[in-house]
């Protein structure tokens, strides 16, 4: 498959390393272009791929084209590219914007797949969700479906969900990072070096996190197991809700799933 990508930011970059790590496509079947030669030029150097000269020579060069603009950036190209993308498959990753619209903008039904991939597809650890237009046939469903699980897991959505799993998975990562950084900050405030208070927190996260997705028991049951009667992990618990820590979060998801929603 020839797959080409308009725009090469943090996503795009993201989902191609994660591509050629897991050996779903070659290099040289991977096209990129972008606003910012000098940046694509040498991200196309470095991983090998092909550097094209604008976003019509990624379509031309490619069966299945990546939408990896911001927002605001989608319908300008879309209007550019449209005329070449009647044989094509887009692949659309841009925030917010739902298939209808894209549809509209390119001004007939081509096939579509809205995936919402997060950042962590780099390392093949990703999650994210998919939707097809009807057009997307089922053998292409499928085809494309797989290129994705070889990026991490993957869940169809139906889109009024996009919303709220664009929160819970494509800009978690920067809140779980958040997190990380807040508790190797406190660990830099009790004599560790950010290094060592780093690598103790992401390693505590990750193992968190594993024993969630392989326990039978829910965050809630997780935590009682570590909180000791009488102990400490209950004193900071209830620290930390004094000071709004779920209040935080569902806030922080709230304004997110708020601002997504107003793109289209
Ligand atoms: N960063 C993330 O974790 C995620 C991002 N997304 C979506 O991916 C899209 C891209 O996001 P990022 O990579 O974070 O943004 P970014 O700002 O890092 O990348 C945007 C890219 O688009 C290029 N660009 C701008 N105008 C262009 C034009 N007219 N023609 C060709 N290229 C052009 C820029 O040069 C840049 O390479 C957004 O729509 C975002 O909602 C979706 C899921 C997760
Ligand atoms: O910040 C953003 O708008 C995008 C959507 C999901 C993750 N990053």
């Amino acid at each position: 498959m020839k797959i080409g990508f308009i725009g090469v930011g943090a996503m795009a970059r993201a989902i191609i390393k994660g591509l050629l790590a897991s050996e779903a496509v070659s290099a040289e079947d991977v096209s990129i272009h972008s606003a910012h030669k000098g940046r694509y030029s040498k991200f196309a150097q470095d991983n090998s791929v092909v550097a094209c000269e604008s976003n019509i020579q990624v379509v031309q060069q490619s069966d299945v084209v990546v939408l990896a603009v911001t927002p605001d950036q989608a319908e300008l190209v879309l209007q550019e590219i449209r005329d070449e993308l009647t044989t094509k498959t887009l692949i659309s990753i841009v925030g917010g914007m739902s298939i209808n619209r894209l549809e509209e903008l390119a001004g007939y039904n081509l096939p579509i797949l809205r995936a919402l991939p997060n950042i962590n597809v780099e390392i093949m650890a990703g999650m994210t969700a998919l939707a097809a237009n009807d057009q997307l046939i089922e053998t292409s469903r499928k085809q494309l479906g797989e290129l994705f699980q070889s990026l991490g897991e993957i869940s169809w959505q139906p889109e009024t969900s996009f919303g709220i799993f664009s929160a819970l998975a494509g800009s978690s990562p920067a809140y779980v990072d958040f997190f990380i950084d807040s508790l190797s900050r406190v660990g830099v405030k009790y004599g560790l070096t950010k290094d060592a208070a780093t690598k103790i927190a992401a390693q505590a996260v990750q193992g968190s996190a594993k024993m969630v997705l392989q326990s039978s028991q829910t965050p809630f049951e997780l935590i009682d197991q570590v909180s000791s009667p009488g102990g400490s992990t209950v004193a900071g618990l209830l620290a930390m809700e004094e000071a709004g820590f779920m209040t935080a979060v569902v806030k922080g998801i709230d304004a997110t799933v708020k601002k997504d929603s107003q793109v289209d």
